[in-house]
């Protein structure tokens, strides 16, 4: 394979560390020391594993496109699933190439058909697998340049596609794949595996320290597991206030106290909370997402309440990304959100 990896299985607590080789004082970044080496060891999207353990077993993998929101494990499946095809094969039948190497016209005329008429000992049934990742930015020349060399080598060449937009990959390659949809990660999957790797690491932490990480990692794994070790390796104790400091997006403390005097109408309370956030320095892009995420799980909203306030809140985010990204328009939509709860006669003016 083009890009080596050797795993050390130091399996503590269920979770398998790769440690690459690496001298022990050498730190890994532990989105790469704990990414999954068997398709086993991958959290969540478990209907979509299973189909790909079952490909693993038979042995008869197709083109496959795996797309989906980053950080989720389109590219550690990919590299499951050929660990498990190939077994002792794998550095030889595996060609990876991705966004960093070029993959214009060129490399898929040279380097890729080189690599499908090149002869490998393979398994039993078994084909050399080329792996693409981050496909949706490959142009559509080299993509268009694909189509014939997947049908002339497929007896012997198989290519797996890793994408953030399968729409981003043209009509005929999609339609020469299977394509397999990852959803991003669920806040109880999440928890899982950051628990393993926080038993493993003998990380401190506290409770909302871990809902903290999950909150700020909206279903992206690498993003939970790099906020943890920067947190743990910043403060030396993962708590909530830790890693908002780490992630430097806005406390949802501080935002759900805004939402909550928002709607029990108490306007003046707001809009301080909101200035105070600003003089804190957040874009108004920050704000405006953590009071969605904030607005979208705050238990004591009634489901009126938080359905008014999420289109309030989707009006202002959508005029913040045309470009007013000012104080006063969030100040104007915390205005419309606390006016929600108001009694209508407040307004009608006295007789
Ligand atoms: N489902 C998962 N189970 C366990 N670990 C995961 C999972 N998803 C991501 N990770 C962790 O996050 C890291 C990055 O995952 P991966 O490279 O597979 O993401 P990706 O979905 O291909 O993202 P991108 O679209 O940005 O390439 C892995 O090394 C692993 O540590």
């Amino acid at each position: 394979m083009v890009k080596a990896e050797s795993s050390t299985a130091g399996a503590r607590n269920g979770i398998t560390a790769n440690t690459n080789g690496a001298g022990a004082n050498y730190e890994l970044p532990w989105v790469e020391k704990y990414r999954p080496v068997y398709l086993d060891d991958i959290v969540g999207n478990v209907e979509t594993v299973e189909r790909l353990k079952i490909i693993a077993k038979d042995g008869n993998m197709p083109h496959v496109i795996i797309s989906g929101m980053p950080g989720i494990g389109k590219t550690t499946s990919i590299l499951c699933l050929a660990r498990q095809l190939l077994g002792d094969a794998y550095k030889e039948a595996v060609l990876e190439l991705n966004a960093s190497d070029e993959r214009g016209i060129d490399v898929v005329r040279n380097r890729i058909k080189g690599f499908a008429q090149k002869k490998v000992t393979l398994p039993q049934g078994r084909q050399k697998i080329v792996i693409l990742d981050e496909a949706d930015s490959m142009t559509s020349g080299a993509q268009q340049a694909l189509r014939r060399t997947m049908e002339i080598y497929s007896s012997t060449t198989r290519f797996a596609f890793a994408c953030n937009q399968s729409n981003k990959i043209i009509e005929p390659l999609q339609s020469r794949c299977a394509i397999l949809r990852y959803s991003r990660l669920t806040d109880a999957q999440l928890v899982k595996r950051l628990l393993q790797i926080i038993a493993a690491e003998d990380v401190q932490h506290s409770e909302d320290g871990l809902a903290a990480l999950v909150f700020s990692a909206e279903g992206d794994m690498r993003q939970a597991i790099n906020n943890l070790q920067s947190t743990w390796a910043g403060f030396g104790f993962v708590s909530g206030d830790n890693v908002f400091r780490v992630v430097d997006s806005p406390h949802p403390v501080k935002v759900q106290a805004m939402i909550k005097a928002c709607w029990e109408g108490k306007v003046e309370a707001a809009l301080e909370s909101l200035e105070e956030l600003w003089g804190l320095g957040y874009s108004s892009h920050d704000i405006i997402s953590t009071m969605f995420r904030v607005t979208k799980t705050i238990p004591t909203l009634s489901e009126h309440s938080r359905l008014e306030f999420i289109k309030e809140i989707g009006f202002t985010h959508m005029r913040i990304l045309e470009g007013v990204q000012t104080l006063l328009q969030l100040s104007g939509c915390v205005a419309k959100l606390c006016k929600i709860n108001m009694k209508p006669g407040l307004f009608v003016p006295p007789p």
